[in-house]
């Protein structure tokens, strides 16, 4: 028996859209994200690919894609389940930046390190700064010491699987098509343990917006096929390239 999971990474953001880092700030979605978002559902109708339960973040990008690829694709009425664990990576200092100004600022290694390394977190959000989640009403019932303040990817795993195994999982083993609406680097630390990437390639892989990305899954919940299928490859190999050349 196989499972048979779909990862969607929510369409182009307001702050995608004008290049700014992002994290874990509540930003919407543009009308070209909700173009994707609607594409997404087109995509999954044709293949006849259609969720059966639904995860997403809290954050609204990611809500509101789901919200319109499932309504498109006629499954608007299947349980979706909301956990911060799947959210977009906390930016630290550098969420409300200018990716341009800041490659210029701190240089190619530097801007890359924090952008894309494994183990390099940006620095610390300062609480007062308007881009802190702290205080915000929805991670009220977050123990203190788990609300991150910056993280780098491998945070994001960390924090993310337990997620995988306790919530995603058990809907896969009943043999439900799950569907995992979330962001360029959540989704990066998800493909990342399933594919097995290393520390160091895992640096050259880039999400698309709003392409569905399918995997099938073995016994053991690895993939049948290494990277799965996106639903129109030449799309996300086109907004791969859009997302490496961020701040350039
Ligand atoms: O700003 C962000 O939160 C992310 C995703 O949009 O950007 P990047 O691709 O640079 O990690």
């Amino acid at each position: 028996m196989t499972y048979r999971l779909v990862l969607l990474r929510h369409g182009e953001s307001e702050w995608n859209a004008k290049n700014l880092f992002t994290g874990w700030v509540d930003v919407d979605l543009t009308a070209a994200g909700e173009a994707e978002a609607r594409r997404g559902g087109d995509l999954l109708t044709a293949r006849d690919v259609l969720p059966d339960v639904l995860h997403t973040s809290v954050l609204r990008r990611a809500i509101r894609t789901a919200n319109i690829t499932l309504d498109v694709a006629n499954r608007h009425w299947i349980p979706v389940t909301r956990s911060w664990r799947l959210n977009e990576r906390h930016y630290g200092a550098l969420q409300g930046k200018d990716k341009k100004q800041t490659l210029d600022e701190f240089g190619e290694e530097q801007f890359m390190l924090w952008r894309r390394s494994y183990d390099t977190p940006p620095p610390e959000i300062d609480d007062q700064n308007e881009f802190s989640q702290f205080g915000d009403a929805r991670y009220a019932d977050l123990p203190p010491e788990l609300l991150p303040r910056t993280e780098c990817l491998k945070d994001v795993l960390n924090r993310f699987l337990p997620y995988w195994y306790d919530a995603i999982v058990p809907d896969l083993r009943r043999g439900k098509t799950v569907a995992v609406v979330a962001h360029g680097n959540s989704l990066r630390a998800l493909v990342k343990h399933l594919d097995g990437i290393s520390d160091e390639a895992i640096a050259g892989l880039n999400i698309p917006t709003g392409v569905p990305l399918v995997y099938e899954l073995d016994e053991s919940m690895r993939p049948v096929q290494a990277g799965g299928e996106y639903l129109d490859p030449d799309a996300a190999a086109a907004a791969i390239e859009a997302v490496k050349n961020q701040g350039r």
